[in-house]
């Protein structure tokens, strides 16, 4: 599992790194960025994984959402991966912003040319965390999710699908029932096939419904002004399914912001926040 650093900066008294290594679940060579914050130097701290929308790769969030400096106050390393594998040679794989490259939906894909490689879900919910806690002074039993959009969805499945091994959730703007959207269908039936049942363990409206762990207490940020909201993302039917299952959730409506990181920056030391009540308890 060789590591190469590739980037770092001084943070607010912390190091911005970016790292890139062979990756066993995606076959191929796959770049994260992470944040240390200071006391990472002395000791072990708690994790949040950040995952990211259509298009990104691990810079967006890095360069954007301004969160190195809550992640320095609160003593969390962040880690950004990457939203695909890249470069696999598939045919197909660059011709759309929202499927291939740039848009692995945080699934494991069972279909042909997809399978050998599309497997984001195996990689942010185990490769990425052992080796995570493998190289970095990381606390293994603190750990939370965060995301937006495709991200935001990738955070919510990852954490209904694990009861337990994240402390916390919270998703800006999240695709919430991506079997009722058009960038959640062609992605589910590109990467899962036909058979629309098998596409309901990818779509956090339809774990929800299913939840059986520990207490959860779910934030979900969502602008008005946002043009992907009635078609794409619909967290009123996440709301309305977390209602029926009594599960604790929060949809924070922010009046006029858009889908974009200027929206994330200006609410996500909100969501370090939630994240603390929980990785700090
Ligand atoms: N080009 C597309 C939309 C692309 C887009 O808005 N991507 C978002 C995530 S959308 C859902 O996953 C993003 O985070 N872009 C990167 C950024 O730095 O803003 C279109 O307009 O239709």
């Amino acid at each position: 599992m060789s590591l190469k650093q590739i980037a770092c900066n001084k943070s607010f008294g912390g190091l911005q790194k970016v790292f890139s290594h062979e990756s066993s679940s995606l076959k191929c060579t796959m770049k994260f960025a992470l944040y240390l914050p200071p006391e990472a130097e002395s000791r072990k701290v708690p994790v949040i994984y950040w995952l990211s929308g259509l298009e990104c790769t691990e810079q967006n969030f890095m360069t954007k959402a301004g969160a190195q400096q809550h992640a320095a106050v609160n003593n969390f390393i962040l880690v950004i991966p990457d939203t695909s594998p890249r470069g696999c040679n598939i045919p197909g794989e660059d011709e759309s912003y929202d499927f291939g490259t740039g848009a692995g939906f945080y699934v494991d894909a069972t279909q042909d040319p997809w399978k050998t490689n599309y497997n984001m879900y195996s990689y942010i919910t185990q490769e990425l965390p052992f080796l995570i806690n493998s190289e970095f002074p990381a606390d293994p039993e603190r750990q939370s999710i965060m995301g937006h959009s495709m991200g935001g969805h990738g955070a919510l499945i990852c954490y209904l699908k694990n009861p337990g091994k994240y402390r916390s959730v919270s998703a800006f703007s999240p695709i919430c029932n991506p079997t009722q959207g058009p960038w959640g269908k062609k992605a589910l039936k590109g990467y899962l096939g036909s058979d629309e049942e098998s596409w309901k363990d990818y779509d956090a409206t339809c774990l929800v419904a299913k939840y059986d762990g520990p207490p959860i207490d779910i934030l979900i940020d969502q602008g008005t002004d946002d043009k992907f909201l009635e078609k794409e993302l619909l967290p009123d039917n996440f709301v309305a399914a977390c209602k029926e299952a009594q599960v604790p959730v929060v949809l924070q409506k922010r009046e006029g912001y858009d889908h974009s990181y200027f929206y994330i920056a200006t609410f996500i030391g909100e969501h370090f926040k939630h994240h603390a009540k929980y990785l700090n308890a």
